[in-house]
């Protein structure tokens, strides 16, 4: 395994030029560039459009994004800085609305800003400025830690089915879903990968394939459509996905299509792991009827990736960018913590108590 992929940084904070830096994953896999996002309409535009995606990665971008909206500050007192603060936060809040790593990550960073009430504003600045760095670097022991619990239920010539892309570049490092498979290859791990496209953004076809190739890592691509006739051929011994939301009772919002997948799967007796940082793990939501689902323009599944729409103009669409899997499709929700099995809302709470 070639561990460069490992080495892309989705999102990093440039201290000199005091900006943040992202790998604009709109362009991949046929070009890698960076953007330079200077300002938190910068940054709003920079989640919206998925130049930076994946939940946890979206979490680290909107604290970046908050420690940069205020970096500036000229408030001399902090009930006015404060006020700042929370206009910068209820904007970048209102980006994408699925992931609940954004408001967890962005709710750190107020907590952080009143635990430093009594500091001058320039010393709460830089509490914010760690804040940020603190979250990003946890995310990177988080998902290999991830990475290693998900490894000890899969076996080394496995076939393995993922949905959209929970990798490296969706996070700090290593990724949620797609860890095991890193931390499997360093271990001589003989993985065959079967990646969804996954219309209509084609996160697994642009992200996954391009990541698990550039590791090394046997994948082959399919359409979405294709899910059935590999778990049917025998091909598949394990599901791995990533997630947005996990509910109190384990329903979990992911990558649309994910929901399909893990029925089939049901069907075919193939187990079907999630990979769920604590900071994706909402309690407060009880089921996954309360999840808030984002929808997207129509566009994107007829004209985005086509020289000329592939329907009649102006066609009405339905188009979410995520659906919910009900808990009882789900064999295990695996964290940093440790593995979760039914009954979730039994067994989550009891990993935040760790
Ligand atoms: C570890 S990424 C989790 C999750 O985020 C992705 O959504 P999006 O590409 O819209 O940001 C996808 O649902 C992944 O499974």
């Amino acid at each position: 395994m070639s561990n460069n992929v490992l080495n892309f940084q989705s999102v990093r904070l440039d201290e000199d030029k005091n900006v943040l830096v992202i790998l604009d994953q709109t362009v991949l896999p046929n070009s890698t560039s960076y953007l330079e996002l200077e300002t938190v309409e910068d940054v709003w535009d920079a989640i919206y459009k998925l130049q930076v995606r994946g939940a946890p990665a979206i979490g680290i971008a909107g604290a970046y994004g908050a420690y940069l909206g205020i970096s500036k500050s000229t408030c001399e007192n902090y009930e006015d800085f404060y006020a700042e603060f929370m206009k910068v936060k209820e904007r970048i809040a209102s980006s994408r609305p699925t992931a609940v790593n954004l408001f967890w990550a962005l709710d750190r960073m107020e907590a952080c800003l009143k635990q430093n009430k009594d500091k001058a504003v320039p010393e709460i600045i830089k509490a914010l400025k760690a804040e940020a760095h603190f979250i990003r670097d946890e995310d990177e022991k988080v998902c290999k830690a991830i990475g290693e619990y998900s490894l000890s239920l899969l076996k080394p010539e496995m076939g393995i089915l993922t949905h959209c892309n929970a990798g490296t570049i969706a996070t700090a490092k290593y990724g949620t879903a797609l860890a095991p498979l890193y931390l499997g290859a360093e271990k001589g791990y003989n993985f065959k990968v079967f990646a969804d496209e996954t219309r209509p953004l084609l996160q697994g076809a642009r992200l996954t394939a391009w990541e698990l190739n550039e590791a090394g890592i046997d994948v082959t691509l399919i359409c979405d459509n294709m899910a059935s006739i590999v778990m049917k051929n025998g091909w598949i011994d394990a599901v791995v996905v990533g997630c947005d939301r996990v509910a109190y009772n384990g329903d979990t919002a992911n990558k649309i299509g994910t929901s399909g997948v893990a029925i089939l799967a049901k069907e075919y007796g193939i187990p079907v792991y999630v990979h769920a940082p604590l900071s994706t793990i909402d309690l407060n939501t009880k089921t996954g009827k309360d999840i808030h689902i984002e929808l997207r323009p129509g566009e994107e599944i007829y004209k985005t990736w086509y020289e000329k729409p592939m329907a009649p103009e102006g066609i009405k669409t339905y188009n979410p960018a995520f659906d919910v899997t009900d808990a009882k499709y789900i064999t295990a929700i695996i964290t940093e913590k440790g593995i979760a099995y039914p009954p979730y809302e039994e067994s989550l709470p009891k990993l935040f108590e760790k």
